[in-house]
């Protein structure tokens, strides 16, 4: 049975998420923390005739949340705002993440981290320096989620093909198109690269793939717009974090779990620098590929996906590495300062 901590728990993510893993059978306890309101929604909630026990932890007590946690989940920090990139919360995020972990090395060093909060493509490099200054860092447990780009892949090419022509939609179920997509690279813009496996749907898309590339790519910034002022996708991305965190939980369980993508540090995972010159750039540090999970940490990358690339989707890699290059410096200047790099 696992203790299982979200950090940002009263906030637009962190109450349904926590709604659904109060709802999970492999979850003994659930820890509450965040710096307002924690206790309420662990009242809240405790009063679901589910078998784990909740409680939630005030702002001065992150200690009581983490301590004994095999599972934390970061959904803290703020949200975008219209006209805003996930850059642009590095300012309030970047100090909020380092906060976090430098409690986590503290209390919960061997957790698995799950970092929700933006902007994914620097907040995980800021954890894995934070940890690595502290001396305790097991890279095969961070981990960036990324898993809300999967979900709206999946969605979007079924929403897709069910409205071209000669869609093949008319002969599979939903569920099986839905493993013929992935998402790889980063949580932003263009370093998300939706990945369709099967060339059948690409033709069948036609004009509309280009439609369907872009929609994955920038689905935040409609949900952003749609909350106009009130902050970025919260349901679906519970949704996503809770389907991330059951992996977790049911690979800690020592059930098989298929490869789900996941941001992480390639250098420590054990085939990562095999993935680096796979990618044709062995300073990219960090990317998201499918892993493969022993006991709910990263044990290796199963990089399968890349050897299957279209034209368009090698290009794609090409111009995420660009971008993710300037944002994970960005995220490890901030911990190490730039005269260390
Ligand atoms: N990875 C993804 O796919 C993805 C998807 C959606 C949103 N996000 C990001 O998740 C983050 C949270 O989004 P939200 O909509 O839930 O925001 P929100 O403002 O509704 O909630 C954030 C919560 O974090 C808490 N918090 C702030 N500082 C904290 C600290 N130091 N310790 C503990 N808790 C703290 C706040 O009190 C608040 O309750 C944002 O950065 C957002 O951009 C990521
Ligand atoms: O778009 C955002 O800022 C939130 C999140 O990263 C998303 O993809 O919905």
């Amino acid at each position: 049975m696992v203790k299982v901590c979200v950090v940002g728990a009263s906030g637009g993510i962190g109450q349904p998420l926590s709604l659904l893993l109060k709802l999970n059978p492999y979850v003994s306890e659930l820890a509450l923390y965040d710096v307002r309101l924690a206790p309420g929604v662990a009242q809240d909630l405790s009063h679901i005739n589910t078998n784990s026990n909740v409680t939630g932890y005030s702002k001065d007590d992150i200690e009581g949340a983490l301590k004994g946690s095999q599972v934390v989940v970061i959904p803290a920090g703020v949200p975008r705002k219209p006209g805003m990139s996930r850059d642009d919360l590095f300012k309030i995020n970047a100090g909020i993440i380092k906060g976090i972990v430098t409690s986590i090395g503290e209390y919960a060093p061997n957790s698995r981290i799950l970092i929700i909060s933006n902007p994914v493509n620097s907040t995980v490099p800021i954890a894995v320096e934070q940890l690595k200054a502290m001396g305790k860092l097991q890279p095969g447990n961070v981990m960036g989620v990324t898993t809300l780009d999967i979900v709206r892949a999946e969605t979007f090419l079924v929403d897709y093909l069910a409205n071209v022509k000669k869609s093949p939609t008319r002969q599979y179920d939903k569920t099986a198109i839905s493993k013929e997509v992935t998402v790889i690279g980063g949580h932003s813009g263009k370093t998300i690269v939706p990945v369709v496996r099967n060339e059948l749907y690409i033709d069948s898309l036609q004009d509309q793939y280009a439609e369907f590339i872009h929609r994955v790519q920038f689905g935040g910034d409609e949900v952003v717009k749609a909350k106009d002022g009130a902050g970025s996708a919260t349901l679906s991305m519970a949704l996503a974090g809770y389907r991330f965190t059951e992996t977790i939980l049911r690979s800690i369980h020592r059930e098989a779990t298929t490869p789900i993508p996941t941001f992480v540090y390639l250098p420590g995972i054990s085939n990562g620098r095999q993935i680096q010159k796979k990618l044709r750039n062995e300073a990219l540090e960090y990317f998201s590929l499918p892993v493969r999970l022993v006991d709910g940490r990263v044990s290796a990358i199963d990089a399968s996906v890349l050897d299957h690339l279209s034209a368009k989707e090698q290009e794609m890699v090409h111009t995420a590495i660009q971008e993710l290059l300037g944002s994970i410096d960005k995220g490890k200047k901030f911990v190490i300062g730039s005269s260390k790099l």
